[in-house]
């Protein structure tokens, strides 16, 4: 699939001597929802900040649809849209004057055409002739994703977009977001919500301390580096676990119903059959089981924690 965004070699070092990105390679295919993952301060807006030619890198480029962020600026900056972390509006002007000036500061014509349907589509029309001061924080959030779609990017940047959004509204803005993407706008977002990530995007990038750990398909990801749970609800519960079985990943439950078996998903060898036929032997019998995957937040807090490195995640 061809690279909407490519990001060769590309370092930042703050004036500060800080080193806040080291050597980010990075290509995002055009169509898709990528989430950059990190903790504070990994380096995501540092990234976004480059792509979108705000910040300097200090080595390394960037190409936007195929022009360089840097040689040819204006028409790479023209395929972007950006909606900053912070809301950052006249609350004066109404909707409409909004989208329209922004439009306007990329040069194109007027298209009230255009920004009819975005409006619509962001669930604003209603709102057009409003004051922006007067709007709900969910619905200012809207006009910066209009003002960042005003120009008619076909690649939207989200810096944080739900942070501090309660939960309905952040459903809302996940289900606009993927309106966006089946609309043809490829969409990056940087996300502190393990969930969210786990939710809207099909490949997720993890950033920590300016080096990005992996790139990968969120299905891959999590089939890679998931563990898988096996609970078995027994038919007579039990006092203790038989001495048998204390070299087993077995947990039993503090109300002895419950079994639970760890195993590796890529495991060739997940010992289910052994644990199965020892368990028979034992008399130990069950009436129901489930299996259960861990979830993408285990996998993210034990790639960013510094006591568990990344060894054999292929970067
Ligand atoms: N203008 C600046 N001058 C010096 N250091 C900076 C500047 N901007 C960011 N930094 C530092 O660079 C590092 C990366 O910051 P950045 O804002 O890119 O991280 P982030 O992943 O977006 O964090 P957060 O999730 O908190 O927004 C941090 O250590 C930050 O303090």
């Amino acid at each position: 699939m061809a690279a909407v965004i490519s990001v060769r070699g590309v370092s930042k070092v703050y004036p500060s001597g800080l080193k806040a990105l080291d050597n980010i390679e990075l290509d995002i295919n055009r169509g898709e929802i990528f989430a950059l993952l990190g903790p504070n301060g990994a380096g995501k807006t540092t990234l976004i900040s480059i792509i979108c030619g705000i910040v300097n890198a200090s080595s390394g480029s960037v190409l936007a649809d195929g022009h360089d962020i840097v040689k040819d600026y204006r028409i790479a900056r023209s395929r972007i849209g950006l909606v900053p972390q912070e809301l950052s509006t006249d609350g004066f002007e109404s909707v409409w004057a909004t989208v329209t000036f922004s439009r306007g500061l990329f040069g194109k014509p007027s298209a009230p055409e255009y920004l009819e349907k975005i409006l619509r589509q962001l669930s604003l029309w209603e709102k057009k002739d409003a004051r922006i001061m007067s709007l709900s924080g969910g619905m200012k959030r809207r006009v910066m994703i209009a003002k960042a779609l005003s120009h008619e990017p076909d690649i939207l940047f989200l810096d944080e977009p739900t942070a501090g959004v309660d939960v309905e509204l952040r459903r809302d803005m996940w289900e606009m977001v993927r309106g966006l993407r089946d609309n043809g706008v490829t969409i990056i977002l940087t996300t502190h919500y393990i969930e969210e990530a786990e939710e809207m995007a099909d490949r997720i990038g993890v950033i920590r301390r300016g080096r990005l750990l992996l790139v990968e398909g969120k299905e891959a990801l999590m089939e890679k580096l998931g563990q898988k749970q096996l609970c078995l609800q027994l038919q007579q519960p039990l006092a203790a676990l038989p001495d048998e079985f204390s070299s087993y990943p077995l947990t039993l439950s503090a109300d002895g119903h419950e079994l639970t078996y760890h195993y590796d998903s890529q495991s060739e060898h997940t010992g289910i059959a052994e644990l199965f036929r020892r368990l028979q032997q034992h008399g130990i019998d069950y009436k129901d089981l489930h299996s259960t995957q861990r979830s993408l937040e285990e996998i993210f807090v034990r790639l960013v924690s510094d006591q568990r490195p990344t060894e054999g995640l292929g970067r």
